[in-house]
């Protein structure tokens, strides 16, 4: 069997930098005609100037004639003012500003602490310059429940901001419960919409412990119930516009992942397009892979959609146990196992 789609978009991806960035780019540039590329590197990228530096960055360490384009991002802070915002828009390099609530996820210390407070000027800026909000959607409050960290970001935070900015666009990224899915199908189309990752998808949280602690599967949000895997498997197969692609693909070396304490993340570049493919042709739903993977996320961006295509062959491939770099090596999800739906440039 084989399917020739659109060039898909990673509308949410973790490229880091130095030496991690060249060995992670290339699975990527492969099958994604763009990504919005997040910026929680050490120092976050906060400012146009440095997504510019960035940009040159991931694009000087692209194969030869990939035509890969990174869509970069601004981390907001606290003190991110409203003419950071127009220089994003007026350079066209910068795409979306990143809301990483302080201490919610890796590299998240900068983040955001008074969202109603002292973000209300930059929030309206974005507005007036249809800048769209992408939201890592959880409290970081230590005494609520690590799974109920998102259901109670919806209530405390995204319900209010969206009430209070009916216009701004807002991107619920890598999202992992049924209340999610529900509230973004609640909200107006074309101004919330949400990225859902491979991993939330195809796993539930007994894969964090099944047959002992398994580090590589470990991400934030984590992994939850499994009747929350099956409202999100409803959600992107329903053929709604409000879902798209976002891999939330989050390379740390070997080492940071298999220690005390491990970093969350889960590097799953390589083997994205065939788990969501995988997803859609479990629910009789391949007819509306494409537009999952081509066409919702650039419709929301204001984008036009991909011209190239590539072909989906049920191909079974080995995925490889892991990628060494020049200083470690990196695991992907389904390390050593056989998936077989095999991307290839048409
Ligand atoms: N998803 C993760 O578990 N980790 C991401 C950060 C993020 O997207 O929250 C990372 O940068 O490592
Ligand atoms: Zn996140
Ligand atoms: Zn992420």
């Amino acid at each position: 069997m084989e399917l020739s789609i659109t060039q898909p978009d990673d509308w949410h991806l973790h490229l880091r930098d130095g030496d991690v960035l060249k060995a992670v780019v290339s699975h990527s540039a492969h099958h994604f005609g763009r990504a919005i590329v997040m910026p929680n590197l050490k120092p976050p990228i906060t400012t146009t100037a440095a997504a510019v530096a960035y940009r040159e960055a991931i694009l000087k360490s692209l194969p030869a004639n990939s035509d890969f384009n990174p869509l970069m991002t601004l981390y907001l802070t606290d003190t991110t003012s409203p003419m950071e915002i127009k220089l994003a828009r007026e350079s066209q390099v910068v795409f979306g500003v990143k809301l990483y609530p302080a201490g919610a996820t890796t590299n998240s210390q900068d983040g955001v602490t008074d969202l109603f407070g002292k973000c209300l000027p930059v929030l309206q800026e974005m507005v007036e310059h249809n800048m769209p909000l992408l939201v890592h959607g959880e409290v970081t409050n230590p005494e609520v429940d690590m799974f109920d960290r998102e259901k109670v970001f919806i209530e405390t935070v995204l319900r209010p901001l969206v009430q209070k900015f009916p216009r701004l666009k807002v991107v619920m990224e890598h999202v992992t419960t049924m209340d999610a899915v529900k509230f973004v199908e609640s909200c107006s189309e074309g101004f919330v919409a949400a990225t859902v990752t491979p991993q939330h998808l195809v796993l539930n949280r007994n894969s964090l412990f099944q047959g002992g602690l398994q580090p590589h599967n470990y991400c934030l949000p984590v992994l939850k119930r499994e009747i929350h895997r099956e409202a999100l498997v409803s959600a992107v197969t329903s053929g709604s516009k409000r879902f798209f692609l976002g891999t939330d693909s989050a390379p740390h070396d070997r080492r940071r992942k298999e220690c005390s304490c491990g970093c969350a993340g889960i590097y799953n570049a390589p083997v994205a397009l065939s788990v969501y493919a995988k997803v859609f042709e479990k629910e009789n739903a391949l007819d509306k892979l494409e537009a999952f993977t081509s066409f919702n996320g650039p419709d929301f961006y204001g984008l036009p959609r991909n011209n190239s295509k590539i072909k989906l062959s049920k191909t079974p491939w080995k995925v490889p146990e892991s990628f060494s770099y020049a200083s470690g090596d990196i695991i992907p999800m389904f390390a050593g196992e056989m998936l077989d739906w095999l991307p290839a440039p048409l």
